[in-house]
């Protein structure tokens, strides 16, 4: 075994590459598409663009209750026009009209053929024989015309989009039937440590409850993947290694928290090290340094530091990307940049990650405060819980100011 506290030290877009270009090289989760109906697409990720099936609207349809008009009858008001019909959303109907006629119309119905413009029942004294319009309207108005939203063909949500409720609206009125997503691939997780209780359990002194495990695996079921676990793997190395045996025994991936540090009982790193050529890195940020990956029985492995804040800040710098890559996942951007609403240290060298709350100022500023009066120390891990974004420090930066422009990634 190599000497744990001599690592190579390597930034943190080397290190994402390694995990995406070596780590990934091969995945079958990376190819894999199925086609499913659209009541079950929530929360899948499109493998394929999604083209309308026909012009949204399909037809030009009235964008209020009232008349559907020519243009021409309005050239002098009060316009008296006969009533020769009516149309409420869902008619097939297409009554004949010309000049000098008119017919009664509900938002969504189609206008009919003979029709250019619509009059809202509020400028009219509403007849049904007769009406008489006392307001102009400009050509064409109140009507929505076929394909104004999207025409037949056009792409309505493309390959990479997760499909939340608000596409699925799309695709459905897009006329999609069923969409082509990617697999959901199977990721594990486990937590090692013999001071871990899972929540809710009772503690006895040096124990504490298990939260890193909960908090990756509720992470990866928000995100659209297929989760086992998590459990609690023990630290003795021959318990360890059935456990993980059992855990990556079909799976995509595995995720592990704890024990990658330099301690006698790191057990992560003890057993990946020995028996996977496990690689074991210190990267340049703050918290997260100490890093590993490997394969177990082909199977890619990674795993992150056990302080909470720390394992938390890698799965948002490492993990997360890794998951947008085998789900095919285009990865979502926020705001980049807020101004510091307090100041605090940095450590040079190393790219600090805080978690922050968002807010306003009077000028209408995005405000990044961090959650915790300790910003980014690794043990705090309720400092989460209020957390709406990462304030990113550049390695350079030793110390931030209020006021100061800081970077930001939502979370
Ligand atoms: N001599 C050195 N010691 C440490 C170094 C170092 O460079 N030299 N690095 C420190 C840093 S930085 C970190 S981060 C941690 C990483 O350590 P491990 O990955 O080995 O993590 P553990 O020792 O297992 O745990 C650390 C801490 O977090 C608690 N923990 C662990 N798992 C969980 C969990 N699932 N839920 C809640 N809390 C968890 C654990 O009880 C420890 O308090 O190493 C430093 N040490
Ligand atoms: O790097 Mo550790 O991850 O700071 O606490």
């Amino acid at each position: 075994m190599s000497d744990p506290t001599q690592r190579v030290l390597l930034t943190v877009e080397e290190y994402l590459d390694e995990l995406l270009t070596t780590l990934l090289a091969g995945a079958a989760a990376l190819d894999d598409v199925e086609d499913v109906p659209l009541a079950q697409a929530l929360g899948r990720v499109l493998a394929l663009p999604v083209h309308a099936a026909g012009d949204v609207p399909a037809f030009a349809n009235s964008a209020m209750d009232g008349y559907a008009v020519l243009h021409d009858d309005l050239a002098s008001l009060p316009a008296t026009l006969r009533v020769v019909g009516a149309v409420p959303a869902g008619s097939s109907e297409d009554p004949a009209m010309g000049l000098g006629e008119c017919v009664r119309i509900m938002t969504g119905a189609p206008l009919p053929s003979g029709a250019d413009t619509v009059v809202p029942v509020e400028v009219t004294d509403g007849g049904t024989s007769t009406v008489t319009i006392t307001e102009a309207r400009t050509l064409g108005q109140h009507v929505r015309g076929a394909g104004e939203d999207v025409r037949a063909g056009a792409v309505v949500a493309d390959a990479g989009v997760t499909v939340t409720g608000r596409v699925l609206g799309s695709l459905a009125a897009a006329g999609a039937a069923t969409v082509t997503v990617r697999r959901r691939p199977v990721v594990a997780v486990a937590a090692t440590g013999d001071e871990l209780v899972s929540p809710g359990g009772s503690l006895v002194r040096g124990q504490i409850f298990e939260s890193n495990g909960t908090h990756l695996a509720a992470t990866l079921t928000e995100l659209g993947v297929q989760v086992r676990g998590p459990v609690v793997l023990p630290d003795d190395t021959t318990g360890f290694t059935s456990g993980l045996d059992e855990l990556a025994d079909g799976a995509d991936l595995v995720l592990l928290t704890g024990g990658v540090s330099v301690g006698d009982f790191d057990v992560s790193r003890i057993v990946l090290e020995e028996s996977a050529d496990g690689v074991f890195r210190h990267v340049r940020m703050q918290p997260g340094k100490p890093q590993g990956w490997a394969r177990w029985h082909g199977v890619p492995v990674i795993a992150f530091p056990g302080n909470p804040v720390s394992t938390a800040i890698s799965f948002e710098v490492f993990g997360r990307p890794v998951i947008d890559r085998l789900l095919g996942r285009a990865p979502v951007t926020g705001p980049t940049v807020a101004v510091a609403g307090t100041g605090w240290r940095s450590p040079a060298g190393r790219r600090q990650l805080v978690p922050v709350r968002l807010s306003s100022d009077e000028t209408g500023r995005l405000v990044a405060t961090p959650t915790h009066r300790r910003g980014s120390a690794s043990h705090m891990v309720t400092s989460l819980a209020g957390a709406h974004a990462l304030a990113v420090v550049a390695e350079e930066i030793d110390s931030v100011e209020p006021g100061d422009i800081v970077q930001i990634r939502s979370l």
